[in-house]
């Protein structure tokens, strides 16, 4: 059949897996969300920029929140299933084991997430090299991304992880094997983070130049010899002892899956028309998905390869088939708001007031922010108080860990306004972050005319108004608000072969909703405090290299 035939009873299991929590979505042909269920996931941090996690968790959350989004209905009515998740590292012995990526050996703690900045050293040896594959990373590794990763644990857990390893995952791999039992990975992951071409496949001379030729004399076994397109059906579906944990039929087609980012990203794909847009009449290529959790991801493709120093990519069929992508990315974003806001001294009285009014912190510090601007716009509280927001090193454009962030415009208060202000001044941040990434991929040849934004931080409405006025564009926000969901959702649509291709998937089931409009009025301010933005790193170096010298 046909995904433009409609047919009753239809379903699809979504299940997205955050860096804070497990979510899963019980969707249909149409992309409407009919269950959704969440669950927290535990992270440990043993040592500073060290983090972790226990794939043996991140499963059984998976399985939590898939039984209950399928609670109530005909299971035999779930024809497809789709993971996404974060780029993390998960770490196996030859039996599928967990091994401990961590000194004190605990093997529960057999991941290390993508935030883990462990790596430092190995990924500068790896840049050192200026090897081509570089080239398809922006010009520069992140010390995100997995091979770094895996030097460091050969070169620091030898005996306890290193030569007992089988399988190395990344962490949508690991869920559509467990799932399946298939070991094949997804193009998206093995592409955007382990430098795999989906033209050329691996490059030898990457893996002996940087020291790890063991993944070349075993034929890439450990990391990937089997690689598969985003939504392609995994071997026989859900295995028996996988469907019993998930509430789930034995057969019901798996699909290779995609980074998390990568998921939201498939929004772009939606049906625009009708809404007024300028992107109605322009290629797919002039919009650009802003998938905004704990980190924010840029996600533009092309019809040819893009090159733009200091943004990842370009990568070929990566997300959306056929199609080059770029990824663009501030590694925090959401985290960075809650640890301002949670940090300040004004914390406990914004929590009591929130409380009792039944609202989040942040519905009350967005009421309490329109209380305080008195005639002026909110977004003009901030002329004297402005953010640099790298506080975990700048991913894109300008690609340097060793940024830290900075605050100016300081004064004694420690009351709820002075939060409030602080708090505004960090999303403007993150928004003037968005622009200079986007103005890079613009120098670079994408022709960028709208934002579709999705993830936790889409559903705060100041972030989302704030990313409008300071890139001058319209932010689409799609109608299901957990929109990464639906992207799961998809792939477990195009594996069930329900639809013909992930293209004809994202047309039918991604959806435009709400559409916020900048406000251009606000224009001439934002360029200021965009100028102010922009000599607030200058000085960063300046100061950096006063220190540096004698
Ligand atoms: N309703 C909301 N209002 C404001 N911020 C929100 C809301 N929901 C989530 N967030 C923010 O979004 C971030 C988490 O987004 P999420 O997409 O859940 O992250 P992840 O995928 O990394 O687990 C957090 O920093 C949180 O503060
Ligand atoms: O690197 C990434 C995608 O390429 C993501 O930032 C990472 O996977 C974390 O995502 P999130 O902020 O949604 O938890």
């Amino acid at each position: 059949m046909s995904g433009g035939d409609q047919e009753p009873g239809r379903y699809y299991v979504g299940v997205d897996v955050g860096t804070g929590s497990v979510r899963a979505a019980l969707v249909d042909q149409r992309g409407v969300l009919l269950a959704f269920a969440d669950q927290p996931i535990n992270k440990w941090e043993p040592q500073f920029s060290h983090h972790e996690q226990s794939s043996e968790d991140i499963w059984a959350a998976c399985c939590v929140v898939t039984k209950k989004v399928v609670q109530g209905i005909d299971v035999n009515q779930v024809r497809g299933l789709g993971f996404d998740a974060t780029c993390s590292l998960v770490v196996l012995d030859k039996q599928f084991h967990p091994l401990p990526v961590n000194l004190e050996g605990d093997s529960r703690r057999n991941i290390i997430m993508w935030l883990d900045h462990r790596a430092v050293s190995q990924v500068h040896r790896i840049n050192e090299t200026q090897h081509s594959v570089l080239q398809y990373v922006g010009g520069v590794m992140s010390v995100e991304m997995q091979a770094p990763k895996l030097l460091w644990l050969k070169e620091n857990l030898r005996e306890t992880c290193w030569d007992k390893a089988g399988h190395f995952f990344d962490l949508p791999d690991f869920l559509s094997w467990k799932a399946t039992g298939v070991t094949a990975r997804s193009l998206c992951s093995l592409v955007c983070k382990w430098t795999y071409s989906a033209e050329k496949g691996w490059d030898d001379s990457f893996w002996k130049t940087i020291g790890l030729e063991d993944f070349v004399a075993d034929n890439y076994s450990k990391i990937g010899n089997q690689v598969l397109p985003p939504g392609a059906s995994l071997g026989n579906g859900l295995t028996p002892e996988a469907a019993k944990d998930l509430g789930l039929p034995a057969g019901v087609a798996v699909a290779a899956s995609l980074i998390d980012a990568h998921a939201g990203g498939l929004v772009i794909g939606a049906d625009v028309r009708g809404h007024g847009l300028s992107c109605e009449g322009q290629p797919v290529t002039s919009r650009l998905a802003v998938i905004c959790g704990t980190s924010s991801c840029h996600m533009g493709i092309s019809r040819d390869p893009i090159f733009v120093p200091g943004v990842w990519g370009p990568y070929f069929s990566a997300m959306v088939p056929g199609f080059w992508l770029n990824e663009g990315g501030q590694s925090v974003t959401g985290k960075l708001i809650d640890h301002m806001v949670q940090g300040h001294a004004a914390f406990p009285e914004l929590q009591a007031k929130a409380a009792a009014r039944c609202q989040s912190v942040y519905a009350y510090l967005n009421s309490h922010l329109d209380l305080i601007k008195k005639a002026q716009p909110v977004g003009f509280l901030t002329v004297d108080l402005h953010v640099w927001p790298d506080f975990h090193g700048n991913r894109s454009p300008l690609a340097d860990l060793t940024l830290k962030g900075m605050v100016t415009g300081l004064k004694l208060s420690q009351d709820l306004d002075d939060l409030a202000i602080l708090y505004l001044a960090t999303v403007q941040a993150i928004a003037f972050g968005t622009r200079l990434i986007i103005e890079a991929m613009e120098a670079a040849g994408h022709s960028v005319s709208t934002l579709f934004l999705c993830g936790g931080l889409s559903k705060n409405p100041l972030f989302v108004q704030m990313h409008a006025d300071i890139t001058g564009m319209p932010v689409i926000l799609s109608q299901e608000v957990e929109s990464v969901l639906v992207g799961a959702a998809i792939l477990g649509a195009c594996a069930s072969g329900d639809f013909a291709s992930v293209q004809e998937a994202m047309a039918k089931m991604s959806k435009v909703g709400k559409v916020v409009f900048p406000r251009l009025e606000d224009k001439r301010y934002y360029d200021k405090k965009y100028k102010v933005f922009l000599k607030l790193v200058e000085h960063q170096k300046e100061y950096a290299a006063i220190m540096k010298g004698d």
